[in-house]
């Protein structure tokens, strides 16, 4: 048997045609435009690609983007400055600082001084402790698309074992959190491997639901997957010039019940969740 393609690309597509008529209905009632200010430091070619395809999808949804672009040697306090006259620029609904930062500045300094509400990536812990607890403000990017992509797979995570291989800020531990919590969409019961983990291969074969949140290409591989599970590959690994996810794919196509290609599965998917926070955000800074 081989798996159902869950493809994320034609979704993020549709997901991004009816937020331009949202945009172009908030637009029309408020006369404001929704605003992403990307903030790019220093040369990272993929860097500088994710920002570009951030910004088309900004222009594709009738929405404003900046591009605000410091150099290698930026250093923190220069960084601080920029998010704070962004914070303090009523014109901007959303900022988002691309990662990863150069090694002279600390990330979670810098993502803690985005203003709450402008915080379009969920990484402040006022809106990670708001997502924990079930009343979330936004919802963290990328988990928000593999979540979006699972329930329109059909499916049904309630009461299903998922596990979630990767524990990071970003994927890994919101990803879990999502999952656990109570409704749609959710309702799981779950387990968060990691690089400590031991019998990660046992663990793994217990999923009905498998997120694979690691960054190393082959990290699942086809004893790893129970048969017909759903596998989510958020890896995005360039190996030789060729972007690769964390799964094997070829292998795990023939034992699961559906999983997501790379590319087109869930990297388009976290670009349009990030478009429905830039709108979110422009509701919550605009009175109505
Ligand atoms: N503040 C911040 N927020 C992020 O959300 C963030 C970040 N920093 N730093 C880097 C990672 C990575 N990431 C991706 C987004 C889209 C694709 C994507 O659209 N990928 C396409 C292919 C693109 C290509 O060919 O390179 C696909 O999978 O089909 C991939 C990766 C967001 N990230």
């Amino acid at each position: 048997m081989t798996a159902k393609l869950i493809d994320g690309k034609a979704t993020a597509a549709r997901l991004n045609a009816l937020l331009a008529t949202k945009v172009a209905e908030f637009k029309s009632q408020t006369g404001v435009s929704p605003h992403l200010a990307a903030v790019l430091v220093g040369d990272d070619p993929a860097s500088a690609v994710y920002v570009r395809n951030k910004q088309r999808s900004c222009a594709s949804a009738g929405m404003l983007s900046s591009l605000h672009q410091l150099g290698s040697a930026t250093t923190q306090s220069e960084l601080l400055d920029l998010i704070a006259a962004l914070n303090a620029d009523a014109s901007v609904h959303g900022i988002l600082v691309q990662l990863p930062l150069p090694k002279q500045i600390d990330e979670t300094t810098v993502l803690d001084a985005v203003t709450p509400l402008k915080d379009v990536d969920c990484f402040h812990p006022e809106n990670v402790g708001l997502m924990v607890q079930g009343r979330p403000r936004f919802l963290p990017c990328t988990p928000a698309g593999c979540q979006y992509l699972i329930t329109e797979s059909g499916f049904e995570t309630a009461g299903k074992h998922a596990v979630v291989i990767g524990r990071s800020e970003i994927v890994g531990k919101p990803m879990a959190l999502m999952l656990v919590q109570k409704g749609r969409g959710a309702d799981a019961t779950v387990t968060i491997a990691h690089s400590r983990t031991k019998n990660l291969a046992e663990i793994s074969r217990q999923a009905d639901l498998l997120i694979a949140a690691v960054g190393r290409p082959n990290t699942v591989t086809a004893d790893m997957v129970k048969p017909g599970a759903c596998v989510i590959d958020v890896g995005t690994n360039r190996v030789d010039g060729k972007l690769v996810g964390d799964v094997d794919f070829a292998a795990v196509l023939e034992i699961a019940g559906a999983i997501t290609p790379v590319p087109g599965g869930v990297g388009p998917m976290t670009i349009a969740m990030l478009m429905e926070n830039t709108l979110t955000a422009a509701r919550l800074q605009t009175e109505s």
